[in-house]
């Protein structure tokens, strides 16, 4: 029989399982998604890092793990979101012991083993998920048999984009360029930068504090992207940003940012965030387009949310969360500037709002075009020696 291991809300109660993931006894916020498959996408996500992930589907890990190391024809991770492992743990109903997947390379356990991520089984998820909704956001703690507890610590008050960000900028090339973006890496998944090659842009992703308004005139266009933690610790990237926006020369630049990143936009523009109740975490949350007043299924992972009543007035909601009425998104009145809070990268979850990947990319060529004529704005020559840069996340 393998090792007992408890789960402990703090405030709250213990739940009894056995570990199956590594034996290590670890804290954090406890948070939980209602997705339905997705783990290895999730679980690779640097959004939850320093979180304790409770899955509220009750059998997980019925597919395996597929290879951390696939490439691929961008020389991206073909299944991971990054290369490792992001909770410090996760918490399962009925772990499947036996997986079959063509894709599988491993089990859930050994990759959890590997990667030092602790994981339990046997916990009746249902009465922690209404424990969570009931006392809102907790902190958790998984204590493996013995071994002492750990001290409940809030992963939300320490900087965890400056762990997972790029130490370096590195270079992703399209097959066939036409266009030249930069990337601000607060925990980018893989799957966003690849949605932006795929469709011809050679990305250039630089770290979470690089001074973005010195570099973004070699540039076609701005991304923002996802990433754990308050957005609040992001003062930094808040700064650079806000120095970005107000530079007259860039007032054409398409801009996007995608959840955290669109918390960073909001924060720059003077908007307020706010820590929601428990977070939306699912992979089927209705987003209504307040422009078309069509409504998406999204991918959702985050546990805080702009104020929509604090956003200037050049600023609209895009976006409306149907569920809970939160802001899901937000659209400058005449710049090619907007921001969601969900997923249209998806991975996992529907590719509905991917869409806006092919707006941003329309943004793009009407400022490619105005570039050529030269109005208003700068046009500075790429300076960067991308071919110099490295090819993936510098660590
Ligand atoms: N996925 C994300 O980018 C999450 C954004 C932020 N860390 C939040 O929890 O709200």
């Amino acid at each position: 029989m393998s090792t007992k291991a408890s789960f402990s809300i703090k405030n709250g109660p213990t739940f009894e399982g056995y570990s199956f993931g590594a034996e290590r006894s670890v804290a954090g916020e406890a948070v939980f998604t209602t997705s339905l498959v997705g783990y290895p996408e999730s679980m690779s996500d640097p959004s939850y890092s320093g979180q304790i992930l409770v899955f509220t589907q009750p059998l997980i890990g019925n597919y395996g793990v597929p290879s951390g190391e696939a490439r691929d024809e961008f020389n991206l991770l073909r299944y991971f979101e990054s290369p490792h492992v992001h909770p410090v743990g996760i918490i399962v109903a009925e772990y499947a012991y036996e997986h079959s997947h063509w894709t599988a390379v491993e089990s859930l356990a050994s990759w959890c083993k590997r990667e030092g991520v602790a994981a339990v089984t046997g916990i009746d998820t249902r009465e922690v998920i209404q424990y969570l909704r009931e006392q809102g956001s907790s902190l958790g703690r998984i204590t493996v048999e013995g071994q002492a507890a750990v001290e409940y610590r809030d992963p939300m008050n320490t900087h965890l984009v400056e762990k997972v960000s790029t130490k370096e900028p590195y270079h992703v090339k399209a097959l066939k360029p036409r266009c030249n973006l930069a990337l601000i890496d607060c925990g980018v998944k893989e799957n966003i930068v690849r949605c932006l090659v795929a469709r011809g842009a050679n990305v250039t992703v630089f770290p979470y504090d690089c001074r973005i308004q010195d570099v973004a005139k070699q540039f076609d266009g701005v991304f923002v992207s996802n990433g754990p933690g308050n957005p609040l610790f992001c003062e930094t990237t808040v700064n650079n940003l806000r120095e970005l926006l107000s530079d007259e020369k860039l007032v054409h630049l398409p801009v996007f940012g995608i959840c955290l990143g669109h918390q960073l936009l909001a924060l720059a523009v003077g908007a307020k965030t706010h820590k929601l109740k428990y977070g939306n975490r699912a992979h089927n949350i209705p987003a209504m387009d307040l422009t078309t007043g069509q409504c998406h299924i999204t991918s959702q992972n985050h546990g805080y949310a702009i104020d929509e009543d604090t956003l200037p007035s050049d600023w609209k909601p895009y976006f409306v969360n149907l569920n809970d009425k939160s802001n899901e998104g937000m659209i400058h009145v005449s710049r090619p500037i907007f921001s969601t809070q969900f997923h249209p990268e998806a991975k996992g979850g529907p590719t509905d709002t991917e869409i806006l990947f092919d707006k941003y990319f329309e943004n793009i060529e009407a400022f490619k075009v105005k570039k050529q004529a030269n109005i208003k704005l700068a046009n500075a020559p790429v300076s960067i020696q991308v071919d110099q840069l490295a090819t993936e996340r510098v660590f």
